[in-house]
């Protein structure tokens, strides 16, 4: 139990000493001694939920002043009304939670995609030093081996102060988290001090809560010119890159890409000579930690050069921390497929290799298609469809990039959410120009199965969108389905 009275003078909120175990934004998740803060949200009134979690054993509500709050409510003395709660919420939990960001290595990743993959790489890289690491992200929080599940690839700002605060309690040496556009723009990462943030790369994503690229480009931005980070990592190869370090002047610049000539003037890794084999990728890598610069010769089993520059970027992070660049190497030779991204599944039976992948933007589904492209000679299935209650403009977009590097199309459901599959499906389909090679199979378990059972065995089906999840949202009800599972089951059995 902590006395709050200091974490709400910190917000210029004068209260008596009131001592509570955690603060809780969701009154679902409260139990006795928490207190309950209470905002109004995009959708819903906080307000709302007051009563529900005084009755839970909420000590304290902390409401924001635009809630509505019902005055027959029990208990009307134990909340206090704050102007813009919202925005003070960070500097309350960071305070409340001890500001642990600044007693560990947090590390940001932020960009369309490779943010998991990336922090992910940075964990394992670091292992290696023994050095206990936690991601925070898609894939869920804590250590990598062991990650509860999170609804938010960001979490709110106070989930996070707690998770942080609970991951430097078991001694945690490093965090590196996923920074989502809309954890930046929604204020989840205020009051994270940052060691190193990453820019992986930008693309066509969540245009239906940002409206226009421009907008969504400067929310990523945020990362850097608003949390002032001790490293700034970007891609180079980002057209948005230039136009960035041509606008402002960021401190201790790590630049990373392919390239084979040393960079003047700001720290680098470089990858070069690319070849990708059917066990996986190799590549020369070039860095400014590298003394004499001979380079070093990465042989890992993952798949698509795409992941060389989210190895890059991890290497970068990891390399700029100071961490042994022997060692660092060795441990990038042996670095596993990450759940979900890019994971192959092979058969014993004559079947087909499948790929599981979490491609769920236009850009993500070229690339792992080109990817596939190089690595197996055979030709490509493509199994896809796209979430419901998303990005609408971005379904014709990844029709196409199916038809352009597959050479069968399976058109299916991911989370249909609550739009009707069917409708979905249907905005896929406007995106072809050509239907001869595509074939729609609304339920994805079936399509999955189809696409097996049509492919021979030295070609690969490539099943993208839901990568790492095992679950699929339709309607309200959320189904137990895993990509994963199905496809080891049908490769394992007949189909
Ligand atoms: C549109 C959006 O971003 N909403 C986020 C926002 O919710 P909100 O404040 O608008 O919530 P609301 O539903 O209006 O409810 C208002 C308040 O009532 C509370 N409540 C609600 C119901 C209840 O029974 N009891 C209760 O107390 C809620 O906890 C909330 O505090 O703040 C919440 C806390 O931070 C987020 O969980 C929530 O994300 C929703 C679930 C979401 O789907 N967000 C997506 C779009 C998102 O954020 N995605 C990004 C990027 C994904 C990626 O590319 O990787 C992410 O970081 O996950
Ligand atoms: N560097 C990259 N460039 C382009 N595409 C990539 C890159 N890294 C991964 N991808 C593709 O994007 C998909 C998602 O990768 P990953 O989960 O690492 O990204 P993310 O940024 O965490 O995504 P999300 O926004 O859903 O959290 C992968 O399955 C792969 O198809
Ligand atoms: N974080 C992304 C993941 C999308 C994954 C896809 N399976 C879907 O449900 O649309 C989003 O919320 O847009
Ligand atoms: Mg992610």
């Amino acid at each position: 139990m902590v006395d709050i009275k200091t974490s709400l003078a910190e917000i210029g909120v004068v209260s008596p000493s009131i001592t509570v175990n955690d603060l809780v934004l969701d009154s679902r998740l409260v139990n006795s001694g928490d207190v309950f803060i209470a905002i109004k949200g995009f959708e819903l009134d906080g307000g709302k939920f007051i009563a529900s979690a005084l009755n839970k054993g909420a000590v304290l509500v902390l409401a924001d002043s635009e809630c509505l709050i019902d005055k027959n409510i029990n208990h009307l003395s134990k909340i206090i009304k704050i102007n813009k709660l919202n925005q003070k919420l960070a500097k309350l939990s960071a305070h409340f939670y001890g500001k642990p960001s600044e007693q560990l290595q947090l590390i940001g990743v932020t960009g369309t995609n490779g943010k998991s993959t990336i922090t992910s790489m940075i964990a394992s890289l670091v292992s290696s030093c023994e050095i206990k690491s936690a991601v925070i992200g898609t894939l869920g929080w804590g250590q990598p081996d062991a990650l509860t599940p999170l609804d938010n690839t960001t979490p709110s700002t106070i989930a996070l102060q707690q998770m942080l605060s609970n991951l430097k309690q078991k001694n945690t040496d490093l965090v590196a988290m996923e920074v989502s556009s809309h954890g930046l723009t929604q204020g989840r990462v205020d009051e994270c001090k940052f060691k190193a943030a990453v820019f992986s790369n930008l693309s066509r994503d969540h245009l239906d809560y940002h409206g226009d690229m421009a907008q969504y480009a400067n929310a990523k931005l945020q990362l850097f010119t608003e949390h002032s980070p001790v490293l700034n990592v970007f891609n180079l190869d980002d057209p948005i890159t230039t136009q960035w370090l041509n606008k402002y002047d960021f401190k201790n610049r790590i630049l990373f890409g392919y390239g084979q000539n040393a960079l003047t003037n700001n720290k680098y890794v470089l990858f070069n000579s690319v070849e990708c084999t059917s066990e996986g990728v190799k590549a020369k890598f070039i860095t400014s930690w590298d003394q004499g610069n001979l380079g070093y010769e990465i042989n890992c089993p993952i798949f698509g050069e795409f992941n060389l520059y989210n190895l890059a970027a991890a290497l970068s992070v990891v390399l700029g921390l100071g961490y042994p660049i022997k060692q660092v190497f060795e441990a990038a030779n042996h670095l596993e497929p990450i759940a979900g991204r890019m994971q192959p599944f092979y058969s014993l039976h004559n079947k087909p290799t499948c790929i599981v992948d979490y491609a769920h933007t236009p850009e993500a589904l070229a690339l792992a298609l080109k990817a596939l492209q190089s690595h197996v000679p055979g030709g490509i299935t493509c199994v896809f469809g796209c979430g419901g209650d998303r990005d609408k403009g971005k379904r014709a977009l990844m029709a196409k990039a199916a038809q352009r590097y597959a050479n069968k199309i399976i058109v299916t459901s991911d989370n249909p959410r609550t739009e009707n599959p069917d409708d979905i499906i249907s905005d896929v389909l406007k995106g072809f120009t050509d239907q001869k090679n595509v074939q729609v199979e609304v339920e994805r378990a079936k399509a999955i199965a189809l696409a097996i059972s049509q492919a021979t065995q030295n070609e690969v089906v490539l099943i993208a969108g839901k990568g790492h999840e095992d679950y699929q949202i339709i309607g309200d009800k959320i189904i137990n389905f895993c990509d994963r599972a199905w496809v080891k089951q049908l490769l394992e059995g007949g189909c």
